[in-house]
């Protein structure tokens, strides 16, 4: 138990309040661990590069928008390569799991971990685990070489399959044990993140020398910390299309809705990228901003002044906005496999009362096309960029792993790459401030009504004291 009470906690104070929130090492627990020099040194494509190797004291600050008084604050460990390693290449079996749902770029970082950590450290032990946490005990598992994962990068999905639920961690651990791993990479959300943790507490009980490292992965981009997750600017580029075709049938149809329904369960981040970019969404309806249909300032009010001046309405609409709105008149939701609770489609719920709204005002008569493109922003190969990206946090974890640290995220934070205890990404979800200059400068695209009274406005703002946020 670290000092505050949060487990693994490595805190390292410095002067003018740094704080250098540390993540695990071997060493930790297995102490006078055998050193080796990093085999990149002798690699031409590398050894040419000034300062390849990264300083020992290298850190990366999580808030770099600071005033001359400020303390210097919470900082991470700089992601890269070490001059020194704690694992021979021949020593070395890997292995790589993908947890959770779909997203972007999740053939990327398989294929980058493998090539990665055959072209830079020479290991060529890598097994693929099938079908998520369960696969440790249940499925499969696949020999993953540089020339079997060659193309992988051009498929969406993840080779080697996915799934919620099954997290056992004694049976994954043994699994581990058993098969002679000592480097774990895995690719998933929130809730794998939890499982890998609980993995690496297993791992340091019994004095393994494994290494456990995750790579954050989900679409909705509600991860903590980081700056994006990979697949997100994917999934945006992906959603325009859905929106495009909602403007082109709403703006050619008499009084035309388009409504298109985008991923997001609890954080609206996909919805509000998307309407952002495309610039015809006149309003966009998300998890953190609260609104309602009837009455004065109400969507159905505005959606009537919107159509009466344009002719048409093209609105976006996130999986987990209203959901409160859409329970009072649906069933109670279930939960998947994972324990997530299972939204209630609020697409079609909306539709529907749009519909019953305009029904019963018979001098309007719409023509409402609901668009739900969920899987379809998801289940695609990513974007070049996403791509680089993916290949830069396969990278960071290779060499956070044979450095010999463990219990960690690779993320990018300010835009360098940085090792993140588990419990920091896993402690809090990411999520959109609607008092942030963020989603004010959506309101002022879309021109929709913000939902919200002027008191609740002044008193987001000044919560605990604080100013606005301003990003
Ligand atoms: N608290 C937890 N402890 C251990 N394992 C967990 C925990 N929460 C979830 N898991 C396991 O992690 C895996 C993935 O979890 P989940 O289905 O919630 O997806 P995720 O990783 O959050 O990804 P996403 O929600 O972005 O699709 C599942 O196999 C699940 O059993
Ligand atoms: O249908 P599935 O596979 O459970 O995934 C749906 C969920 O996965 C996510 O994409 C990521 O958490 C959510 O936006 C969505 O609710
Ligand atoms: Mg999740």
């Amino acid at each position: 138990m670290g000092e505050m009470g949060v487990p693994d906690q490595k805190i390292v104070e410095g002067p003018a309040g740094y704080v250098l929130e540390d993540v695990p090492h071997l060493t930790d627990y297995i102490p006078d661990l055998p050193t080796f020099p990093n085999p990149l040194q002798d690699n031409p494509a590398y050894s040419v590069v000034k300062q390849y190797f990264v300083n020992q004291d290298d850190t990366v600050p999580q808030k770099i928008v600071v005033q001359k008084t400020s303390p210097r604050g919470t900082h991470f460990r700089r992601a890269g390569p070490r001059q020194r390693v704690y694992f021979e290449s021949e020593d070395v079996h890997a292995c790589i799991v993908t947890c959770g749902g779909l997203c972007p770029g999740l053939n990327t970082v398989i294929r980058e971990i493998v090539c990665g950590l055959s072209h830079m450290y020479g290991v060529n032990k890598i097994l693929g685990i099938e079908g998520g946490y369960k696969g440790f005990y249940a499925c499969n598992t696949i020999p993953l070489t540089p020339k079997a994962v060659n193309d992988i990068h051009k498929r969406g999905g993840t080779v080697l399959g996915t799934s919620r639920g099954g997290h056992d961690t004694i049976k994954i651990v043994d699994s581990i044990q058993d098969r002679g791993i000592n480097q774990v990479y895995i690719i998933g959300g929130d809730g794998t993140q939890k499982g890998a943790s609980a993995i690496f507490q297993e791992v340091r009980r019994r004095g393994l020398q494994v290494a456990v490292v995750g790579i954050p992965k989900t679409i909705d981009n509600d991860i903590a910390v980081i700056d994006k997750s990979f697949g997100f600017d994917t999934a945006v580029e992906e959603a325009q299309r859905a929106i495009n075709a909602a403007h082109v049938e709403a703006e050619s149809a008499e009084n035309g809705i388009g409504m298109v329904k985008l991923m997001g369960r609890y954080s609206g981040f996909i919805a509000m990228y998307a309407t952002l970019a495309s610039r015809d969404v006149d309003c966009c309806l998300i998890p953190e901003s609260p609104f309602y249909l009837e009455g004065n300032g109400g969507l159905l009010e505005y959606i009537e002044k919107r159509i009466k001046e344009n002719g048409h309405i093209v609105i976006v609409v996130a999986e987990g906005a209203g959901q409160e709105l859409v329970a009072e008149s649906m069933k109670q939701a279930e939960h998947d496999a994972s324990g997530n609770k299972l939204l209630s489609d609020v697409g079609l719920w909306l539709s529907q009362k749009i519909k019953d709204h305009f029904t019963r005002k018979q001098n309007l008569v719409i023509n409402l096309k609901y668009i739900d493109p969920t899987y379809m922003i998801r289940a695609i190969p990513s974007i070049a960029s996403d791509n680089v990206y993916c290949t830069l946090l396969a990278h960071s974890a290779i060499h956070g792993a044979m450095a010999g640290y463990t219990g960690f995220t690779v993320g990018l934070v300010n835009g360098r790459h940085a090792y993140i205890p588990f419990y920091r990404v896993t402690e809090s979800r990411n999520k959109v401030v609607i008092t942030d200059r963020m989603w004010a400068r959506l309101l002022s695209s879309t021109n929709q009504p913000s939902f919200l009274c002027s008191k609740v406005v002044e008193e987001a703002k000044t919560a605990n004291g604080t100013p606005l946020k301003v990003n």
